[in-house]
């Protein structure tokens, strides 16, 4: 897991780092600039292009005022820096580099105070404005040139943070950033750009190690991880020899109506796909020949004979794609919640079921699972008006109902009733596509059969998920559900070897 940090936090571990590697603060603005010089000159390599470098003069403006010195030793000819100079506020080492930079004759010219702003025909940008100090919306000034630049529409590169975006906490409405076709940041993702909020300034971030103190950041203890592949390699159990279908569980699903059986098929084909070793799902009779066609290997109860099943046999259940929201199917989750202690997966219309009904809430049993999209999170817990206030109702609503909530989106939200947060950085645009919610479900349904943790069936879930979806992404532009449920046994492969 990479632990995500806040502003205020980044800042310690930088200080730590410098009194304890020890490496001087200028040293390490020299190593955090060469890091976004390699990934730039990747990404970039045509170095007859026309850049600017728009500084400020803390130590963000220092980091740029480094990259343009640095990006002329590696031969690129045709560099100059614009310093916006709108206070009498510097740090050390912005001056620092601010002698380096004119001892290296590169063309640079000081914007003050109310100056009117020079004419840019640059063909890349790169803002070293304000990084991780930002402590207020822009305004003034840097809100002027902000405009101005934005208005150009040019390509821009930030340097570890747009200028004007908030990393964590609250993001304003129409907030004023500069906006970036790429940052490249540095240390670790930045909370916020995991978030919603953060797309309309970002189209990318790439993330390049300066070599802060990883023991330091780990005692930080910070609630909130992204997750890594490694996690996940090493959550997996393997499949054993002498094992049979007993050892992996068996799941019921609930799922479906006649108009919507492609919901507890696609869910369903997920479950044994993921390695349950038994999948029953409960469907209307209407669907039993569709089941029974596509999916053999699924057993099927009708969902009039629910009632009389025998509960405790199944290892888990999950409950609520395609199942509409009418009042015998409000009855079956009140009896699933009445009967089964165990586990569940509760998704789709069981979630807005509990929405309309709120005391479901405090019935739902210790240890599940709920899957909303943010409509379905929103439905259950009140409207919310950022993204930032979603997580922390996730905090509170996993401490509180002692669940898992995965909220869904481009980096999945997880909480933990411990408190914690893991973001799940696989998936892709190809994927936006109807039922892959439920297939979501239908995989850590399997994995709670098969014996994992909430926890573990949530990120292990999330994330094989958006893999499998990324690696047929890699020939597909359009995904869908099927495929993906398809998938995971090869992917599944390729994370145990
Ligand atoms: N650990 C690291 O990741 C390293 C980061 N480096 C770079 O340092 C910046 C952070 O530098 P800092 O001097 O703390 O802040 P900024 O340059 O972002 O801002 C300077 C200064 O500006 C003032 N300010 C804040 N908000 C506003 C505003 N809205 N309008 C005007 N002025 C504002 C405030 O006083 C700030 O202190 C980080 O992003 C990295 O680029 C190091 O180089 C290497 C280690
Ligand atoms: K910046």
């Amino acid at each position: 897991m990479i632990p995500l940090l806040t502003a205020a936090q980044i800042s310690q571990v930088d200080n730590y780092t410098i009194a304890h590697e020890p490496i001087t603060s200028i040293a390490l603005m020299e190593r955090a600039s060469e890091a976004f010089v390699v990934a730039f000159t990747c990404d970039y390599p045509d170095k007859a292009k026309n850049i600017t470098v728009y500084c400020g003069t803390g130590n963000n403006g220092g980091d740029g005022l480094a990259i343009a010195r640095l990006l002329k030793n590696n031969f690129y000819t045709n560099v100059s820096v614009k310093i916006a100079r709108f206070s009498q506020k510097s740090t050390p080492e912005f001056e620092h580099n601010f002698v380096q930079l004119k001892s290296v004759g590169i063309d640079f010219f000081v914007i003050n105070a109310d100056d009117e702003i020079p004419f840019d025909d640059s063909e890349i940008i790169i803002d070293a404005l304000l990084g991780s100090g930002l402590n207020r919306p822009l305004s003034g000034d840097y809100a002027k040139l902000v405009e101005y630049l934005n208005n150009l529409h040019t390509t821009v590169v930030a340097v570890d943070v747009p200028t004007g975006f908030y990393t964590d906490g609250q993001i304003p409405g129409n907030l004023l950033v500069l906006k970036a076709r790429q940052v490249i940041t540095f240390q670790q993702a930045k909370i916020n750009f995991l978030l919603p909020e953060s797309a309309p300034f970002m189209d990318d971030f790439k993330v390049v190690d300066i070599g802060l103190d990883k023991p330091f950041i780990a005692s930080l203890n910070s609630p909130y991880q992204l997750i890594e592949e490694s996690d996940v390699r090493q959550m997996l159990k393997p499949r054993k020899p002498f094992s049979h279908k007993g050892t992996y569980g068996h799941a019921l699903i609930i799922a479906g109506q006649p108009q919507t059986m492609g919901a507890a098929l696609l869910c369903s084909s997920a479950c044994a796909h993921t390695g349950a070793g038994l999948t029953t799902v409960c469907i209307p009779q209407s669907g039993l020949v569709a089941l029974n066609t596509s999916m053999p290997e699924i057993m099927a109860i009708i969902r009039n004979d629910l009632p009389d099943i025998k509960w405790e046999k199944y290892n888990t259940i999950a409950i609520g794609p395609g199942l509409g929201t009418d009042a015998s199917s409000i009855e079956l989750l009140r009896a699933v919640f009445k009967e089964y202690k165990r586990p569940v997966v509760i998704d789709a219309d069981a979630l807005n079921m509990i929405a309309d009904n709120k005391d479901l809430l405090l019935n739902i049993p210790a240890g599940s699972v709920i899957t909303p999209h943010m409509k379905e999170f929103d439905r259950l817990f009140g409207q919310h008006t950022s993204w930032w206030q979603r997580i922390e109702t996730v905090i509170s609503k996993a401490k509180q109902y002692n669940i898992c909530i995965l909220l869904k989106n481009r980096y999945t939200i997880i909480g933990t009733p411990e408190g914690k947060i893991y973001f799940n950085p696989t998936g892709n645009p190809a994927m936006a596509s109807g039922g892959m919610g439920d297939v979501l479900t239908g995989v850590i349904t399997s994995l709670l059969a098969q014996g994992y943790a909430a926890r573990e069936a949530c990120i292990i879930g999330a994330y094989i998920h958006g893999k499998a979806g990324d690696e047929l992404s890699n020939q597909l532009s359009v995904v869908l559900a099927g495929q993906v449920a398809k998938h995971i046994p090869a992917t599944l492969a390729k994370m145990r070897a």
